[in-house]
Formats: structure tokens, C-alpha cells, sequence
């Protein structure tokens, strides 16, 4: 597996690998070799973002992590590539147009604006400054627009309307602040790409690299379950109730309280007034609940578990969630059209 060597994304992947209990011991920092004890059967590759991807096309590796729009932009409809998982949460960005905001582009606010504008012909086409030719290429083509000439810069291209080397950019826009700091904007039908870092693989290599589906399944599994967890805090609640079916269909019967499955409903027990303080005894009218509660909905959970009779409400951090078989695996399979029964997955029997 390749990961970004520097830059933005080789942090970030090193610590979701990290959180997912796949720390990557990298014993010299100039060598670009690293492994994974969790998975010894595994390599990791430190290589540019750019590399991760043409490593990956010319099947020097099998797995990579990289952002979305460098496979984008560099596995260019290439079919031999698969993305295993889409949204790794980190690096988000996109690539998007940056138009100036004064003069004649001052009410250009649409793609169908800037198609329109009378200057664009054969001998003055509109110049567009990118890293991203290929994304480009295929935006402009599908949008209709004729007279278009891509230019090439490696960064800092928001400079370039200003000095007079581009018309416009095509670029990565992540808080939109380079794009504001150089009076350039965005417009409507100009967001081209969502980017964020994905796990790529060699579909030939899942076919024919025995144990990399074995890799690849528990990556997903790790991977999915930490990443649904950091959406949900754990919450243990003493809940006033006649018994643990009523105190269930009170939380049940409360929108936004029924977790992933259901509440847990345990007993609390308290000091047996009867047994001169050697006993302990049910409380007769109070359980402990616990259920998922989704992070955005934390306060407003809290004050529905109240209403029903909620009190002393313990919310904790969710570290994993193992649920189900994840749906990402399943769509890998049918996308290498690979049954269960498959001698290639014998290696991932229990
Ligand atoms: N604001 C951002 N600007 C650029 N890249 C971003 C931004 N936010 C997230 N990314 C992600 O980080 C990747 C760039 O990673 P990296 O930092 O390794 O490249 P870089 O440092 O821009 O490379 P270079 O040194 O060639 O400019 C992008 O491909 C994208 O997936
Ligand atoms: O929307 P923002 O949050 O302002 O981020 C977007 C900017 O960040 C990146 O530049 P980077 O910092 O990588 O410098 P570079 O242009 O030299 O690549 C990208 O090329 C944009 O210029
Ligand atoms: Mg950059």
C-alpha cells in the first residue's frame, strides 16, 4: 500500500491508519519503506500523492491512499483502479472555477454566463490556468464551451488572472480564502470535483495477489468502523420507569432516541432498606438506558431523555462501530464480480 510521503495528506492518513489500531512504524525517516505490525503481511510505501496513483495504474502497487482528485486528475478513466472507500474524512477540498470579480467578469455569476461571454473565439480563447488538464478537459468539453485553451502551473495559479498570464483558474478550493485574497470568486455550475482522501486499489492485483481481498477486508472493516463511530457519542442514562419494557418503549416512542438497534435497559440497584444494609435490591422504578446518540443531535437527545423521565446522563466518546458486514465490501465484490463462494475470498473464512 502507498501513502503520501509530505504535504497536507501524509499526516492525516498516518493518523486514521493510527486510529484504526494500524500504527505505521517507519524506523528510518529517509528511507520510504514502512510496515504495519497489525498487518505483517502488508507494505507501506511512502510516495508523492502524485506517484500514489501512477504506481497504482501501472500495478507497482496494489493499495493506495490518496486525495480524490489526484486519482481524478491522474487515473483519468482509467478502469483497471477501484475506489474501495470513498470518504476517508480527511483533505476535503474540491476543484472548482475562480473567476475575477470586477470589470467585464463582474456579472459573470453562472458556466452558462461565462460560455456566453462574445470574447471567446477561435483566435482569443478563454484561458484557463490548471494543474488538473484532464478534469479540465473533460469539464469544458461537457459544458459546450468551444474556445478554450488550458495552461499549465504547479501552484499559486490564483495569481494568475492579476498578472495577466490566465483568464481564469481551475483549481483546489478548500475554505475559499486564496480565492477571496486574490479577488477571484466561484460560480454557479463551477464546482467540478468533491476531493477527499479515499483507499484505492489495482482491480488485477485484488484478482490475482493472494490475501490482498483478506488486506482489503479488514482495511474496510477498521476503516468503516472508526470512521461511523466519530459521528455517535455513547449515552447512559437513569431512566424513571415501572419496568424495562415501558422505560424501552418511552425512549423507542422518542424520535432520534433509538440508536442503532434500540436502548439497552439495565436495572439499577440501590441499598435494601429491608436488609439492614448488608443487601442490595432493584430499584423498582428506575433502569439505566444506554443508546447511540448521532454527535449533531447530542443536546437535543439530552433534553428528549429528560422530558421522558431522564436523569444523571453519562455521554461518552464512540471509539468503533463493528456493525454489520460493511456495504462498501459488499459493493467491491459485486464491482469485481466476485461471489461469496469465490476461492479467491477462502482466505477470509472466520
Ligand atoms: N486547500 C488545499 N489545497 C491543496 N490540497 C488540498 C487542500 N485541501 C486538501 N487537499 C488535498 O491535499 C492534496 C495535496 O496534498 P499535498 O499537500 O501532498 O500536495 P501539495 O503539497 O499541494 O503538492 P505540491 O507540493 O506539489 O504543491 C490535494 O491533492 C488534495 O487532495
Ligand atoms: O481554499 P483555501 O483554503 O484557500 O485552499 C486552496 C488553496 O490551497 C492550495 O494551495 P497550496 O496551499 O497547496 O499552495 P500551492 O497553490 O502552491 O499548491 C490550493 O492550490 C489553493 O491555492
Ligand atoms: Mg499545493
Amino acid at each position: 500500500m502507498a501513502v503520501p510521503s509530505k504535504g497536507r495528506m501524509a499526516e492525516d492518513t498516518i493518523q486514521l491508519l493510527k486510529d484504526c489500531q494500524l500504527s505505521v512504524y517507519k524506523p528510518n525517516p529517509r528511507q520510504y519503506i514502512a510496515s504495519i505490525s497489525q498487518m505483517p503481511g502488508l507494505e507501506v510505501w511512502f510516495q508523492r500523492a502524485s506517484d500514489v496513483v501512477r504506481k497504482l495504474m501501472y500495478g507497482d502497487v496494489d493499495l493506495g491512499i490518496v486525495g480524490y482528485d489526484m486519482y481524478a486528475e491522474i487515473a483519468h478513466g482509467d478502469s483497471g483502479l477501484i475506489v474501495l472507500h470513498d470518504s476517508l474524512g480527511f483533505g476535503k477540498c474540491h476543484l472548482g472555477l475562480g473567476i475575477p470579480t470586477g470589470g467585464k467578469w463582474a456579472d459573470i455569476n453562472s458556466i452558462d454566463d461565462l460560455r456566453r461571454m462574445p470574447e471567446w473565439n477561435e483566435t482569443n480563447p478563454l484561458r484557463v490556468v490548471t494543474g488538473y488538464h484532464n478534469v479540465a478537459r473533460k469539464f469544458f468539453s461537457e459544458q459546450g464551451f468551444e474556445h478554450v485553451v488550458l495552461l499549465s502551473a504547479d501552484g499559486a495559479l490564483e495569481a494568475a488572472p492579476l498578472m495577466g498570464t490566465a483568464d481564469i483558474i481551475l483549481d483546489l478550493v478548500s475554505t475559499g480564502v486564496t480565492l477571496r485574497e486574490n479577488n477571484l470568486k466561484e460560480i454557479e455550475g463551477g464546482r467540478i470535483v468533491d476531493s477527499q482522501g479515499v483507499l484505492v486499489a489495482n482491480k488485477r492485483a485484488l484478482r490475482e495477489q493472494p490475501g490482498l481481498l483478506a488486506v482489503v477486508h479488514e482495511l474496510i472493516e477498521r476503516l468503516e468502523a472508526h470512521l461511523k463511530a466519530e459521528n455517535y457519542y455513547s449515552v447512559v442514562a437513569n431512566m424513571r420507569g415501572s419496568s424495562p419494557g415501558e422505560v424501552a418503549h418511552n425512549i423507542l416512542s422518542s424520535d432520534g432516541l433509538r440508536g442503532l438497534q434500540g436502548p439497552t435497559i439495565t436495572p439499577v440497584y440501590s441499598m435494601d432498606p429491608d436488609s439492614n444494609g448488608s443487601g442490595a435490591a432493584e430499584s423498582p422504578s428506575l433502569y439505566s438506558a444506554t443508546i447511540c446518540v448521532p454527535k449533531k443531535r447530542l443536546y437535543k437527545s439530552i433534553k428528549d431523555l429528560r422530558a421522558i423521565g431522564g436523569s444523571g446522563v453519562l455521554v461518552q466518546p464512540m471509539t468503533y462501530i463493528f456493525d454489520e458486514e460493511p456495504e462498501r465490501w459488499q459493493k467491491v465484490l459485486a464491482a469485481l464480480d466476485i461471489d461469496i463462494g469465490d476461492p479467491l475470498l477462502a482466505s477470509l473464512e472466520p
